[in-house]
């Protein structure tokens, strides 16, 4: 099942520690959201465990296995929209689908492709090129895409940060009911984001990272029940609390680096 051990990592930029001594373990089927102000490095953890770029110092186990390189097992959703804008969302959906399933028939993955978009809400899409799509349908058409490959293992790195309001909270139960909907064999998510009411929205678990390096500050387990609805939960007392919690910890951080 699979698991992420990350173990006694740093990650340096040249002379600049910017990960330092992260210790952490998510378990198979987790949420795990990374809040910390802007620079304490939740992207370039996110990236260690992508494969995209090898910690200075340390290791990160995923299933059991060192991470070297990225692998069709991490499925990637990043905030800006990353779909071949000269392809059409079929063409962007079978680029992955082919690799990830290279023995299942076109027909085949057309129609993974095809529920998958009927799933995220935009059935019929398939000709559409991404230029002639919203940035909110876009970002779903991605959502279709991580989810079709099917991967034990989704990392988001603020996927819905540049969208608006409404847009962001459809979003957000869509990723919910699919990841809730896979039952026994849920995804392991990691999840990066500013927003600490979506971070407790959606997490099992919240870490929050610190500055100067960046340092795993606190741990919190999220254990509202779920389905978790957005419009009693942000009333609910324990969540406020929880909330006012992290907000406390993270302008700690703002204010001491003003
Ligand atoms: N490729 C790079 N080369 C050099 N420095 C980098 C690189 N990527 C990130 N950094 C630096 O590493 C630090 C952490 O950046 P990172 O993007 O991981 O933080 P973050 O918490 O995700 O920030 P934000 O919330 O603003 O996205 C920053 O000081 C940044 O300038």
């Amino acid at each position: 099942m699979y698991g992420i051990d990350i173990q006694n990592v740093n990650l340096a930029y040249g002379e600049q520690l910017v990960l330092s001594d992260i210790n952490l373990a998510i378990s198979p089927g987790d949420f795990a959201c990374f809040v910390g102000p802007s620079g304490s490095g939740k992207s370039s953890l996110l990236r260690l465990i992508a494969g995209l770029n090898r910690p200075t110092a340390g290791k990160i186990l995923v299933d059991d296995k060192e991470v070297m390189e990225p692998g069709l097992d991490r499925g990637v959703v990043f905030q800006e929209y990353s779909l071949f804008p000269w392809f059409s969302v079929q063409d962007n959906l079978l680029l992955a689908l082919g690799q990830a399933l290279p023995h299942e028939s076109k027909s085949n993955l057309k129609k993974i492709a095809g529920d998958y978009l009927t799933a995220v809400g935009l059935p019929g899409i398939e000709q559409k090129m991404p230029g002639e799509l919203s940035g909110g349908m876009r970002q779903r058409v991605a959502i279709a895409r991580a989810f079709a490959i099917n991967s034990p293992m989704l990392l988001m790195d603020e996927p819905f940060g540049a969208l608006d309001a409404v847009t962001r909270a459809k979003l957000q139960d869509l990723v919910l009911d699919l990841w809730l909907n896979q039952g026994a064999s849920r995804k392991t998510v990691v999840f990066v984001t500013h927003d600490v009411e979506e971070a407790l929205l959606l997490g099992t678990q919240v870490v929050v990272l610190g500055l100067n390096p960046g340092a795993v500050k606190e741990i919190i387990a999220v254990n509202f029940p779920r389905p978790r609805i957005r419009e009693t939960i942000y009333h609910d007392a324990a969540f406020i609390e929880l909330r006012n919690h992290l907000i406390d910890l993270l302008n700690e951080d703002i204010v001491k680096h003003l």
